[in-house]
């Protein structure tokens, strides 16, 4: 069972700003999927400058996760959408005690809190971030929730006793309920979780409040925060009856931040049911699914028409312009541009439409990071290939792929894999914004230090080679790739990045001798190749023992649980009937049975997974 909101926000990218252990298990326990990016902001806030205990809490949580949204915001200039941050104290006859700084000051914590009730307050910020007019905006949500815990009457001994435990160093108060600790508690009142460092049910109904839709008018808004109410299920509920209204005025509400970033944000729950009339829970994230193919399609197509380069040079332009310009109707315009507005590309502002700066940044057809071409890609090619689905499906479609491959033209090495739209993705280029945007974490995914040299079979259009060289300077990167590909690495030259360590040799590495490495590098030359063996059996032969060989592939992860490669995976298979499903397993065995080693998997990112693996000695 899963609270119907922590579903909707399967799709965003939550960052948990905490250390703390706890945290992290009780989240990833309601099944919430968040990255972990520890907050450094230093605890030092004036505590007698707070009306309350709770009002410290309060505003430390803010400043932790407000650190780590900046932080991040700087570091990838893209908003996360949701960054939660939490501080736990301790109060006794008003005195907050954090975590103690020695033994001595953990014993002097205990001896205060003993045979007394005290209380243990979590403050929550919950920060939703966007990004406009580039710079991070922040709506803050915060909350705290309160739980009163006796101790027993206890001896000096067993106090004692518990701090050489060492159990409370890293705890406020000194102590641990969730463990040891527990047995110097003689009673609890409240949420037990909120001591333990985060009240999940707080949240939960916190979370149901921002981001469920409106409830119906005839039925009160409950009083939200205060202590935990008998209502839980209730006010989890995906349940509000009304149509497609509803969704819009939760859009309006200004709640729509990171638009173009996700899929659905949250589906129906078939389990729960409003009690008054008997409707079915509303189902919001099912109509953004029906949906979404005319949402991708309107961006393919203002693309295709290049309304972002358009407003990029000569924006804000209003539509009727936009109209004259690119010689659509004025109508047209209109509407395409109030759709862009609407999944979050375009800002409309008085003196007309322009670019957010999502578009900006990546749907120009220009820029470093453009994915322009891929959206075009996605049109022309997978488009076709998505719309012609049902009768891939029909029997007999489903025959496996069994061409070999030969010589160069990779992407046409099989004619049904020819057809499959990211098969041909990674040989059109369409992926060079993409293959940019994943260089970096894809070089740095493994210590590579003992390598000395790498080749890179295909070249990865130009865009991995530097990233390596800047991030293992004692790296030699050779490019082997076909002699037109020599453009994509003289053009790295030309842009001034970390050349010296680069070099590139032509050749047909299907065909010619591999040039000598103790490191080989194929992003994105597997999959879809029947013959994928045949290609890492010549790897291996050109391997010395002890040398590695990088795997870089889309859509390799299996577990269908995790939400976003889960589901790219599975989206990659539907398109791909008559292709061999090749997951990670497959590239396990297939390397295991050619004499590598110590396989290890990196999951980068939501679109790429990265394989390492030792060439074993003979
Ligand atoms: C009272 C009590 C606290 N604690 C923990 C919860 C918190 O992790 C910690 C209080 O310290 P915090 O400063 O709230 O959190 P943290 O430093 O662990 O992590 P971060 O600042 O990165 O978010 O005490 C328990 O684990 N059990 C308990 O019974």
């Amino acid at each position: 069972m899963m609270y119907p909101v922590i579903r909707r926000l399967l799709h965003k990218r939550v960052v948990l700003a905490s250390a703390s252990p706890r945290r992290q298990e009780i989240l990833s326990n309601a099944g919430l999927k968040f990255e972990v990016v520890p907050s450094q902001f230093k605890e030092t806030l004036t505590k007698a400058s707070f009306p309350t205990p709770s009002a410290y809490a309060v505003e430390t949580a803010k400043q932790k996760a407000l650190e780590v949204a900046h932080r991040i915001y700087q570091k990838d200039l893209r908003a996360p959408d949701i960054v939660i941050g939490a501080d736990t104290i301790v109060v006794i006859e008003g005195l907050i005690l954090e975590k103690p700084v020695d033994r001595q000051d953990a014993y002097s914590m205990l001896c205060r809190l003993n045979g007394k009730e005290h209380s243990v307050f979590t403050g929550v910020a919950i920060v939703h971030c966007s990004s406009q007019d580039g710079r991070l905006h922040v709506d803050v949500s915060e909350f705290h929730e309160e739980t009163a815990v006796t101790f027993s009457q206890l001896s000096d001994e067993l106090l004692w006793d518990y701090v050489d435990s060492g159990e409370p160093m890293d705890k406020a108060g000194g102590y641990g309920i969730q463990a040891l600790g527990s047995v110097l508690v003689e009673q609890v009142r409240g949420d037990v979780l909120n001591v333990v460092g985060f009240p999940l049910n707080h949240f939960c109904r916190k979370m149901a409040e921002l981001h469920g839709p409106p409830r119906p008018a005839h039925r009160p808004q409950a009083q939200r925060d205060s202590a935990p109410t008998t209502d839980t299920s209730e006010s989890l509920s995906d349940v509000a009856p009304g149509g497609a209204g509803s969704h819009r005025a939760r859009s309006d509400e200004g709640r729509g931040h990171g638009r173009a970033q996700g899929g659905a944000q949250g589906r129906g729950h078939p389990g729960s049911r409003d009690a008054d009339c008997d409707l079915p829970p509303f189902p919001t994230g099912l109509l953004e699914l029906i949906d979404g193919f005319k949402a991708s399609k309107a961006l393919f197509t203002a693309c295709k028409l290049k309304v972002f380069d358009l407003l990029d040079d000569e924006g804000p332009l209003r539509a009727v312009d936009v109209a004259s310009k690119l010689d659509i109707s004025e109508c047209g315009a209109g509407r395409l541009l109030d759709v862009c507005v609407a999944l979050g590309l375009l800002d409309k502002t008085d003196r007309g439409y322009r670019n957010t700066e999502l578009a900006g940044l990546h749907l120009l057809s220009r820029g470093e990071h453009s994915l322009h071409s891929l959206a075009l890609h996605c049109d022309d090619h997978a488009w076709p290939h998505v719309a012609g689905l049902d009768r891939a499906l029909r029997p007999g479609a489903a025959a496996a792929c069994s061409q070999p491959a030969s010589g160069a033209e990779a992407g046409a090495a099989c004619p049904d894999c020819s057809q499959s739209p990211d098969t041909k993705l990674w040989f059109s280029g369409a992926t060079h914004g993409l293959a940019r945007l994943t260089a970096r974490q894809v070089a740095t995914a493994f210590d590579l230090s003992r390598f000395s040299s790498a080749c890179d079979l295909g070249g990865c259009l130009g865009a991995l080679a530097p990233e390596l060289a800047r991030a293992h300077p004692g790296l030699r990167v050779t490019v082997f790739d076909l002699p037109e590909a020599a453009e994509h690495v003289a053009c790295l030259r030309s842009t001034g990045r970390r050349t010296e360590q680069v070099r590139f040799v032509p050749g047909d590495f299907l065909k010619d001798r591999l040039p000598e490495a103790d490191l080989y590098i194929a992003c994105g030359l597997l999959r879809g190749r029947p013959d994928d063996g045949a290609l890492l059996s010549r790897i291996a032969g050109s391997c010395p023992p002890g040398g590695g060989l990088l795997l870089v592939e889309l859509a390799l992860h299996e577990d269908a649980r995790e939400a976003r490669p889960g589901l790219r995976r599975a989206l990659h298979c539907l398109l791909h009937p008559r292709g061999p499903e090749r997951g990670l397993s497959h590239h396990r065995r297939l390397l295991e049975r050619l004499g590598f080693a110590d396989v290890r998997v990196a999951h980068t990112s939501d679109v790429l997974d990265v394989v390492l693996a030792t060439r074993a000695a003979p």
